[in-house]
Order: C-alpha cells, then sequence, then structure tokens
C-alpha cells in the first residue's frame, strides 16, 4: 500500500455544486480555512453555465478573493472552451475537464455524446499546453449510472485512457452516485490500470450507500494515492438524483492516520472549516469523524 496520499479536496465545487447556494463571502471563507489546514490541492470552482448550475455562479469572483497560497492549487472545472477562457481570465492555473463513461449521463450532464465531449475537450488541450495550465480529467459514472444502471469497466478504461492520451496529468474515477462496493471498485481501478499508469488514477467517491471509505480503502490496497473527498461530506450531483455527498475528508484523513499513511493535513482545522460551512448551509455535517471530534 502506497506510504503517502495527495488528499484532493473537491468541497468547494462538488460539495457546494449541490447544496443551498451559499454567499461569495461564505465560498472565500471556506476556501481561505481549508488553505490552513495542509491540503495540497482545493477545487475551488467551476466555469459551467449559470443556468445550468446556479450553485457555482461567481467562480470569477471566488478566484479574485480568495489568498492563494504558494504551493496549493484551486483547480476550477471547465466543460467547453467558453468555461476554459473564463477560467484563464481570472486566473486559474489548473483545469479540469469532465467527461463519462455512460452516454446518457453525459447528454443529461454537459448535454452532449461522450465522442462529442471528448471532441470540445481537444481545443482546451491544446490552448492549455500554449498556456501552461495543467488539466486534470475526470470520468463520471464509473461504478455505475443514475440512467442506465451497469457500466462496462471497458467503457471506463477507454475514456481515461483518451483523457490520459490527449494529456490529463491525473485521471480522476467518479462513482457520481455512490453505488460502488469494494469488489467493484477494486475490478473497475486493476481494468483502468492497464491502460493508465496507477500512478497518474485518482479515485472519487460519493458515500450514497456508505461505501465510500472501504472503497477508498480498497483501492489504496491496490495501490492509488489519489484521493478526493468533500470536506464535511457535502454535496452531489446536480444530474444524479439522489446522490449524496463526496466521502467526508475528516473520515478519510482519520482512516489514513490510522494506516500511517502520510498526507500532510491537520484534522482539527479541517473539521474547524466543515462545522463553518454547515453552519452556513444550515445543515449537520456528514463526517462521522467532524461529528465525534466536535461533539
Ligand atoms: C459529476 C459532476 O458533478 S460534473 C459537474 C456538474 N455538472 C456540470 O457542471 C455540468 C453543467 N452543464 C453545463 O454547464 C452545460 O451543459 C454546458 C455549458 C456544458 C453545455 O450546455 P449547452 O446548453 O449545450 O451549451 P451551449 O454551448 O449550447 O450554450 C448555451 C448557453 O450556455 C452558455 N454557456 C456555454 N458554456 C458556458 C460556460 N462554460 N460558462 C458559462 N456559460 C456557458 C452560452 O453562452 C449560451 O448562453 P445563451 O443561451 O445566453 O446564449
Ligand atoms: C466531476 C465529478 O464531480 C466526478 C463525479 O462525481 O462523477
Amino acid at each position: 500500500m502506497t506510504k503517502q496520499v495527495k488528499i484532493v479536496e473537491v468541497g468547494p465545487r462538488d460539495g457546494l455544486q449541490n447544496e443551498v447556494p451559499v454567499t461569495l463571502e461564505h465560498k472565500v471563507a471556506l476556501i481561505n480555512s481549508l488553505s490552513k489546514t495542509g491540503l495540497s490541492v482545493i477545487e475551488s470552482g467551476s466555469f459551467v453555465s449559470p443556468k445550468w448550475v446556479p450553485q457555482m455562479a461567481g467562480s470569477a469572483e471566488i478566484y479574485a478573493l480568495i489568498n492563494q497560497i504558494n504551493g496549493i492549487n484551486y483547480p476550477a472545472l471547465t466543460p467547453n472552451m467558453q468555461g476554459y477562457e473564463l477560467a484563464k481570465q481570472a486566473g486559474v492555473k489548473e483545469v479540469a475537464i469532465f467527461g463519462a463513461a455512460s452516454e446518457s449521463f453525459s447528454q443529461k450532464n454537459i448535454n452532449c455524446s461522450i465522442a462529442e465531449s471528448l471532441q470540445r475537450f481537444e481545443p482546451i488541450m491544446q490552448q492549455a499546453k500554449l498556456d501552461g495550465i495543467k488539466v486534470r480529467g475526470y470520468v463520471s459514472c464509473v461504478l455505475g449510472c443514475p440512467y442506465e444502471g451497469d457500466i462496462d469497466v471497458s467503457k471506463v478504461a477507454e475514456v481515461a485512457k483518451t483523457l490520459y492520451d490527449m494529456g490529463c496529468y491525473e485521471i480522476s474515477l467518479g462513482d457520481t452516485i455512490g453505488v460502488g462496493t469494494p469488489a467493484k471498485a477494486q475490478a473497475m481501478l486493476a481494468e483502468v490500470a492497464k491502460q493508465v499508469p496507477i500512478e497518474h488514477l485518482a479515485v472519487h467517491f460519493h458515500d450514497t450507500y456508505g461505501q465510500a471509505l472501504a472503497n477508498i480503502y480498497a483501492c489504496l490496497q491496490l495501490g492509488v494515492s489519489v484521493v478526493d473527498s468533500a470536506v464535511a461530506g457535502l454535496g452531489g450531483c446536480p444530474y444524479a438524483k439522489g446522490a449524496s455527498g463526496n466521502v467526508a475528508t475528516e473520515d478519510v484523513v482519520y482512516m489514513l492516520n490510522g494506516l500511517n499513511i502520510e498526507h500532510g493535513v491537520d484534522l482539527t482545522k479541517l473539521a474547524q472549516a466543515g462545522a463553518n460551512i454547515c453552519k452556513a448551509l444550515g445543515k449537520t455535517t456528514n463526517s462521522k469523524v467532524a461529528t465525534a471530534l466536535l461533539s
């Protein structure tokens, strides 16, 4: 098993995109407090259509207002060239393109087929290379789709390989609706790792069925060393009804501590950042660890 894990904090984006809208000040305060926890990646915005995802409106202002700390990446989602150009104008230094292994999810989420989405990503990759902007790639629905059910692992591997071959430095495998279990997660990861080196893969589990930590543990056993998570287990996906938030970062950190795996994150500061955003949202945390620590 890996000795060190990079945690990619996605709460300000994947989390807040599916919560009641919060003010710009709350978003900025969340990102600034996460910046003090030791996290090295904080996904902070999304340059998508505000008509489709109103919670992510105002991402440019976020980048103008947050205190960006040297050594921390603050990536943003960009579905097309329009989003890429807006992100670049906002000073974003790393972007993420997002595709899916399910045709129907691709249509519902970004209004195009998988093949069309990959074509839309090509100019982003070319321009990002010229601009010196790093690009991460997401594949959604790797363990199931809200519209199609089971997804063939060979399709997941094919889309992941295409994104990697296009130049994405890391491919995040998203269990968008949180239906995976450890054996399925391992089988999927093993198939993708035949096409993309495991050191360039990340896992991204939603916790709808309470399997996310077990799935992460199973994937760590196969050698994955990048884990996406959201503080307080915020969020879900606007195009996956019923899907719950990401695995809580606090819970991941606590498990990694128990495994003696280095991650660099201060759990107390993290739990406090989670408590503050939950207060702003008027909800209780989805993190069992934060609940235990702060009660
Ligand atoms: C698993 C996950 O959690 S993934 C993250 C959650 N999902 C998302 O964020 C996906 C959100 N989806 C979208 O934003 C949309 O589907 C898009 C932008 C990708 C494509 O939408 P389409 O309607 O096909 O875009 P199209 O190019 O036809 O443009 C339609 C309108 O959107 C606007 N638009 C297109 N792209 C963007 C963008 N990146 N940012 C802002 N506005 C945009 C256009 O200007 C146009 O505006 P108008 O009607 O005022 O003229
Ligand atoms: C882009 C994402 O947020 C990944 C997913 O949950 O499918």
